[in-house]
């Protein structure tokens, strides 16, 4: 598949079952709406699959595990190691996406994009594209070529894992310093937001570093003469191989028509480049949890996507996910097992008037 074919496939989801679904979700046995972003979530996800009933029949979460060269400008208070560490505690199961996808149901695909070490590990899947990418406050992140296969991979992942039949997927990283590289991005594509109100302190940094990294945020944008208008440029010269193959796993989502979820500030900034390349993406991501990250809030508004839950969570790794995709089960439970009033067989002029009151 070529990157042309892969954006030229990227359609809008199926407005007339949408429509279909609002109905049947209107005609429930319920008062119009009560069910909130229950509604919502079933009636997009009948849009997407083209059912007014939805129904998920195999999840995933995709983590791509890269490292960021701007480490080296004391951005994140973590060292480089953890990367490679939290890699390899992923394939064993223990990190915090790992235990909640065990606690949906959902599998976890663990990539290795770009981590800077050899690793192995039973399950873990080799493609990396380069030991880490360049200090941006320095020189670009990688190239445009290898920014082109970063998104390959993460289209080819939603492929293998479609074919296996999951229908729903989750976008997660672990990469230590991409808080740096998301609020890089949000820099790029919103100048106008002052560097202060989208940075955030990533997993932990004293108030000193903490004004470094705005600073060395503005600096990447300014060094590398980012083109804001052109995501590629962006990508490729403030990102990270994380963000590359998380925007991979999204248009992949898109292109097969299957819905998406954006974890936290990382995989919402991935979401923003995804949605500058192919408009219609954006139609197939589910936001689930409200990071705490502020870049996270800024990109949400500009995207027209509003966060499902509000659980204080700044864990990155995918973890949003599994949680979103219970409530997104729950919303189709909604929407195939509840009765509506004509199913109940209810008297229709009772009907009015309960539904009126
Ligand atoms: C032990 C540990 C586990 C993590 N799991 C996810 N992250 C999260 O923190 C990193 C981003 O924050 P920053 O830009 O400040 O480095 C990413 O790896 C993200 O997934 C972690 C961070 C740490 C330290
Ligand atoms: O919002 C996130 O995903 C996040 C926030 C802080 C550190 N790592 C990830």
């Amino acid at each position: 598949m070529t990157f042309e074919k892969l954006i030229a496939g990227i359609q809008p989801i199926d407005e007339k079952k949408r429509q279909a679904a609002m109905e049947r979700c209107d005609q429930l046995v319920k008062p119009l709406g009560s069910l909130g972003k229950l509604e919502s979530i079933a009636c997009r996800l009948a849009g997407i699959y083209g059912e007014v009933c939805p129904e998920i029949k195999g999840k995933a979460v995709i983590v791509m595990a890269a490292d960021n060269g701007v480490l080296e400008e004391g951005v994140a208070s973590a060292p480089k190691e953890i990367t490679a560490m939290q890699t390899l505690n992923m394939v064993k199961g223990v990190t915090g996406v790992m235990v909640l996808a065990k606690q949906n149901g959902a599998q976890v695909r663990i990539v290795d994009i770009g981590v800077d070490a050899e690793l192995q590990g039973e399950g873990l899947i080799q493609e990396k594209i380069r030991r880490g990418t360049g200090n941006i406050a320095k020189e670009p992140a990688m190239s445009r070529e290898e920014a082109m296969a970063a998104i390959m991979v993460g289209v080819r992942q939603v492929e293998a894992l479609k074919d296996e039949g999951v229908n729903l997927f989750g976008t997660g990283e672990m990469g230590i310093g991409n808080t740096t590289t998301s609020s890089a991005i949000v820099h790029a594509c919103f100048p106008e937001l002052p560097i202060a109100s989208i940075t955030g302190k990533g997993a932990g940094l004293t108030e000193e570093a903490f004004l470094h990294k705005q600073d060395v945020i503005r600096r990447a944008v300014e060094v590398n003469q980012v083109d804001g208008a052109d995501p590629l440029d962006i990508l490729a010269k403030v990102g990270g191989l994380d963000i590359a193959g998380m925007v991979g796993t999204y248009l992949g989502a898109a292109y097969y028509g299957l819905p998406v979820v954006i974890d936290g500030v990382i995989s919402a900034a991935a979401a923003l480049l995804a949605s500058r390349f192919a408009p219609n993406a954006r139609e197939y991501m589910f936001a689930s949890h409200c990071s705490m990250e502020p870049a996270y809030q800024a990109i949400m508004e500009r995207i027209g996507l509003e966060p499902t839950l509000y659980l204080d969570m700044r864990l990155g790794e995918g973890s949003g996910c599994p949680i979103m995709f219970s409530v997104m089960e729950f919303a189709c439970a909604m929407q195939k097992n509840m009765e509506t009033f004509a199913e109940t067989a209810m008297q229709d002029d009772f009907l009015v008037d309960i539904r009126e009151s």
